[in-house]
Order: C-alpha cells, then structure tokens, then sequence
C-alpha cells in the first residue's frame, strides 16, 4: 500500500463525483452533495484504517499527499473544487478522530476540551495581554463580557458574520440568552450549562470548558457551536466554533463502529442492541418478531477452491444481496459472524420471516456463484427461523438459540433448506 494506491484512490472518487451530470461546484459550496461528503469520510475511514494496520510504506502526512495530486493531472476547474473540498474534509476528518479519542482519554479527568487545553500554554498569558489586538482578526465569533455586569463589552466581526448580532442587538447577557436562545426550557439548559462551566473555570485555570450549544440566529436559523472561554477576572472571553460539521462527523463514526468492515452491513455490536431493543418492544406490545439465521453451505470448500480474496468478495455479495431483499425500513440485516447472516424482522409472523427467507434463496440463487463443492454447482445457503408471538414465554439467548437449532436441522437435510424453529 504505497501513495499512489491511495491517491488513486481519492481520484476515483473525485472523478466519480465529477462525473456525473447533474454535479456542479456550486452545489459543492452550497453543501448540499452530502452523498459525496460520505463517501469522502467512507473512503478516509478506508485509508485511516491501512494506517492503523501499519501498512504504510511512507510516512503519511496529508498536506503532502494532496500537495502530490494537485501537482499530477488534476486540471480541470470542477475537479480542483471538488479536490479542495475533499481536502477540506479529510483535515476535518482527522480533526473529529483527535477531538474523539481526546474526548475518551479525558472521560477518567477533569472536563477539560480540546479548545480549553490550548490555552494552557506558557503562552497563554502573554497572549492575553495582547488579545485586544487579535480581537479583530479571529477567524471564529469572540465576544469579551464584563462578569461582573453581563454586559457585553464587545464582539468580533466574525460574531457579526455568524450568528448577525452587533452590541447594539445583544447589549448584555439577557438580551443574549433571550435572543440566542429562544426556547425557554433550552434556554434554562443552556443558563446552566454555562453557570457551570464558569464554576469549573474558576478550579481550571480561567479556562472556561467548551461545551455544545444550539444557537438561534438574527435571521432566524439555528448553528451548533462549541463555545469555551477564558476567565480574566472582571471580564471574560467567550469563544465560539462551529460545531455542526464535527458532530456530523461524529454521528459517521459512530455509525462506523456498528459497520462490519468486509460486507459493509450492520455488525454482531450492532445486531446485538437492535435485538435487544427489538425483543423489549416485541414483548411490550405483545407483536411479533422473527428471526432468521443463514449460514452459507460449504464455505470452507468454497475457500479451499477459490482462495480467501473471492471468499471475502463472496461474502460481500451474499450480504449485499440479502440487505437489498429485505426492503421494510424496521427489517434489519447484520453479519452475525464468518460466514453467518442474521436477518431481525420485527412485526412479522412465522410465515412472513418463511416468505422472507424463501426470497433471499432465490435472490441468492439468481447471484449464481459458481461453486463446484456444492451439490447444485452453485452457492447456496441454509437458514433457520425462530419467531415470538405474545404467547411465547422466551429470553433473547434462547431466542437465537431456537433459530439456531433450526439452521442445524436445515443442515442435516442436506443444506440449501430452510427449517422454522419448533417452538
Ligand atoms: N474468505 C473468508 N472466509 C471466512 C471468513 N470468515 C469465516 N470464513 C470461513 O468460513 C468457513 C466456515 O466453515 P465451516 O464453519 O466449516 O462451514 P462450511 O464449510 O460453510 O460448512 P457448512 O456450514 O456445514 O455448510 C471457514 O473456513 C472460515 O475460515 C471471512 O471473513 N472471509
């Protein structure tokens, strides 16, 4: 894995994107092509996780590695926006995972943030005598309070920018709570958030802890911001960022966690709390819940013959295929291991899981792997069913372990064979 395999990479997926018809850069700019954003942190993730493997032949710096491509045959005007962006995304990216390891090491400590640790540079002081003259020119929304009065001394150019108050607007802090935060009960959320973080300040060394806060605009619209500060005795800063694009980035990252690297479908993590949930719900409101089990009928061989790179695109294709079967939003789909599917269908009886799982054969049987282990010449599977109704007294564990037994028997016949749960 070398620098070319990942810039070609990161072309692809610009070229891709460019590509298509209906794309423009100012569609770039205006944020909407969230499509392309994802698929710019799926293909970051990809590359994260190489580095993480440490199979990197070359030390990895981003700068660098973009600094190549733009030098290679990226000419067009569309492609240089889209690579800009990409960029953009990629130090954001990296941003989010620091700010999400930072947020686990200090779990154990005190709630110190990423913003508030800076500022306890040796530095610090010094820069704060000066900070008069850097006001002007931060590039976030700063605003200077008296503590003692609330009154709100001055804000920056870009606090004008951002969130379209002046002084005139939000002469002190009540008129700001009222206006930033017009909701009465988040407001109350809010109030206290921040009284608390000014407490803390006063045992963290004047840093004010950055928080999340969801602020209303003059034109009406809403941001997330991290606001942190700085306590300087009679007055204290208040230090605005943009937040929106990072807890964004974060949802991705959770949603990666659950992800099942091979097959790109939920995970064993994942399927575990859906079960759970799933099995609360369906005892509560005395519904239904089924569960399939498939197993892929003699993968080793499958393995043996073909060898382990068309096993894993096998794999991605079963799981692929059973995840495009199952269309009903509440239907879920997971890898329950190796070579293992779980198919979770709540709100459906015996004979709908059945019908379900009939279709996934068939689908499966359309793939037409060839496989010559097989009795049919083709991959196959096998499943089991298991189902709850209001009158089945029954634990997740024996749940599965019901659907299980069925998959064993459906074996025993001989395999590509479904068999429900006795229960
Ligand atoms: N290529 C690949 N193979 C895997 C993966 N996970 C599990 N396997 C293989 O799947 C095979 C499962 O073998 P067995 O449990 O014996 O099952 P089987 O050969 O399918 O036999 P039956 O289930 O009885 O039909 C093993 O050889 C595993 O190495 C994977 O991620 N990629």
């Amino acid at each position: 894995m070398n620098y070319a395999y990942q810039i070609n990479e990161i072309k692809s997926l610009v070229e891709h994107y460019t590509l298509k018809s209906s794309f423009s850069p100012n569609d770039l700019s205006a944020n909407t092509n969230t499509e392309f954003k994802k698929a710019a942190y799926h293909l970051f993730y990809e590359l994260i996780k190489l580095k993480s493997l440490r199979i990197y032949q070359e030390p990895n710096h981003i700068t660098e590695l973009f600094g190549l491509i733009k030098q290679s045959s990226f000419q067009d005007r569309i492609e240089k926006k889209a690579l800009a962006h990409v960029e953009y995304w990629w130090l954001e990216w990296y941003f989010a995972l620091e700010m999400d390891e930072k947020i686990n090491t200090e779990k154990n400590n005190t709630a110190m943030s990423y913003l508030s640790q800076s500022t306890q540079h040796p530095m610090r002081k010094h820069e704060l005598s000066h900070y008069a003259k850097l006001f002007a020119a931060l590039p976030m929304p700063v605003c200077n309070v008296c503590a003692r009065t609330g009154d709100i001394l001055r804000v920056n150019q870009r606090f004008v920018d951002v969130f379209g108050y002046t002084v005139k607007d939000v002469p002190n802090l009540n008129i700001w709570w009222q206006k930033a935060y017009p909701d009465i009960k988040y407001r109350e959320f809010a109030k206290t958030l921040w009284d608390n973080s000014l407490q803390l300040a006063l045992k963290n060394n004047n840093d004010i802890p950055a928080n999340n806060y969801r602020v209303s605009c003059k034109n009406g619209s809403q941001v997330m911001m991290e606001v942190s500060g700085i306590d300087i005795g009679e007055e204290f800063l208040a230090v605005f960022k943009d937040a929106t694009e990072r807890l964004q980035a974060e949802d991705i990252l959770r949603d990666m966690a659950f992800l099942d690297a091979l097959t790109k479908i939920a995970n064993r993590r994942r399927f575990d709390e859906k079960l759970t949930h799933e099995f609360e719900r369906a005892k509560a409101y005395e519904g239904s819940l089924s569960l399939i089990i498939l197993d892929i009928d003699h993968f080793k061989e499958f393995n043996d013959l073909y060898g382990h790179v068309a096993g894993d695109t096998c794999l991605y294709d079963v799981a692929q295929k059973i995840a495009s079967t199952v269309s009903r939003p509440e239907d879920f789909v997971a890898r329950y291991g190796g070579e293992e599917f779980i198919v979770l269908l709540p709100q459906t009886d015996k004979q709908g899981a059945l019908f379900i799982a009939e279709q996934i054969q068939k689908a499966i049987e359309n793939l037409a792997i060839a496989h010559e282990g097989s009795f049919t010449g083709f991959l196959s599977v096998s499943m089991g069913i298991n189902t709850i109704d209001k009158c089945t007294a029954s634990d997740e564990l024996n749940f599965i372990k019901a659907a299980d037994s069925a998959l064993y028997y459906a074996k025993r016949q001989g395999r590509n064979c479904i068999a429900l749960s006795a229960n």
